[in-house]
Formats: C-alpha cells, structure tokens, sequence
C-alpha cells in the first residue's frame, strides 16, 4: 500500500499492492490494521456504500453537519473524476478543493476525513463507487454544496452540463453554507 499526501493535509491516495500472476490480480481492498498504521488514520468505519451512476452525472457536493462523516472511497467499475472541499472553518485551505482520478484501472483509494464535502463526476460509460464512512447517514444532517459554486471553481471534467438530482439543484454557496467549526 503506498499513500500519497495531497495539496489539501488530511486528503491522502491510497495505492494498493497488487499480485499479478497468469490468472489475473489480487489485491486486499481494505485491511484495517494495515490502513491504520500507513495511514495514521485511526477513525473507526461503521457504514459501506455502494452507488452506480451512467455517464455525465455529478453526485455531490455532500456533508453531514454536526454528524461529520470521514469517507474512504474507491471505484470498482468504470471511472469518476473525484473532490473533496474543504469546509473547516480556519483551515489553510478552507473553501480549496482537491480532485483526482479514480477508476477500475488505477484502483486508486481516496481518504477524506471528516470536515469536506465530498463528490464525483462519472467520466466513463457508467460507474461504481464503493465507499466506507466513519459515522451513519443522519437524514437531518445532510447538506449539499452547490457542484458548480464560482467561489469554488471546480474544473470537472465535463463536456456539457451534468446529470444531478434534485436535492443538488437546489444546493447552497458556499457563502452560505453551514460549516465545520
Ligand atoms: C447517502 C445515503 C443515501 N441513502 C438513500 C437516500 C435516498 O433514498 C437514496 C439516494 O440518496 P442520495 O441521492 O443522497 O445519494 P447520493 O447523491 O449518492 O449521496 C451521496 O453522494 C455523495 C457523493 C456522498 O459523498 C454521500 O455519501 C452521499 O450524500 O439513498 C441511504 O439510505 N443511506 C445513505 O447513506
């Protein structure tokens, strides 16, 4: 497993190690005690998700307030241009974001602790993201940023205007979002 800092302290990429023989690979997904001790990450995960989503949708920007959730994600099919906002009210880099490719191919992980807002835009075909979460969903706590904020300024790989839900259309700035205190 190799981890790679990122521009934003905290976001960290995971690589895992791979076997590769005549048959094909393996490789362990997750194993807690390895990521705890590369990581230093000692949270504890109490929830896995798993969405497929078709070509051209954005899910996100998501946060839980009061009830942060710290997410470890990876791709299992296809490809999502992944980000990760950071709503740390006096952080260095609050308000910056951070994106990266992950994919079936790469097998790249990422770590986001809790205090971002998380979301992807799918590049492939369709894609299938899986992902670990250190608290549970709570419906009350959920908000959403809006994915296409100025005051962000995301460069998506997109080539037209995304598929999102409605929840995301009616998204906050992040002039007036709640935050992380
Ligand atoms: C997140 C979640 C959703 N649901 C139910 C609620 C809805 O009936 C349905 C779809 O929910 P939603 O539209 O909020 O799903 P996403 O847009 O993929 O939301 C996620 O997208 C971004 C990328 C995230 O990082 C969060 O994990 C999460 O907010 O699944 C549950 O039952 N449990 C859950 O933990």
């Amino acid at each position: 497993m190799h981890i790679h800092t990122t521009s934003l302290p905290g976001i960290l990429v995971i690589e895992p190690e791979v076997f590769s023989d005549d048959r094909g690979h393996f490789f362990e997904s997750f194993n807690l005690r390895h990521f705890r001790e590369t990581t230093g990450v000692q949270d504890e995960f109490v929830q896995d998700n798993q969405s497929r989503s078709r070509h051209g949708v954005v899910r996100g920007l998501h946060y839980q307030v009061g009830r942060p959730q710290g997410k470890l994600l990876r791709v299992v099919g296809g490809e999502v241009f992944d980000v990760a906002v950071d709503l740390r009210r006096g952080s260095d880099t609050f308000g910056r974001w951070y994106g990266v490719v992950l994919s079936a191919y790469n097998r790249r992980q990422l770590w986001i602790p809790p205090g971002f807002a998380h979301g992807f835009a799918v590049t492939s075909g369709a894609a299938e993201v899986v992902y670990k979460t250190t608290d549970y969903r709570v419906p009350d706590c959920e908000r959403s940023l809006r994915w296409n904020d100025p005051a962000l300024d995301i460069a998506w790989p997109l080539s037209g205007a995304p598929v999102i839900s409605d929840k995301d259309r009616e998204a906050t700035l992040l002039a007036d979002a709640e935050l992380y205190s």
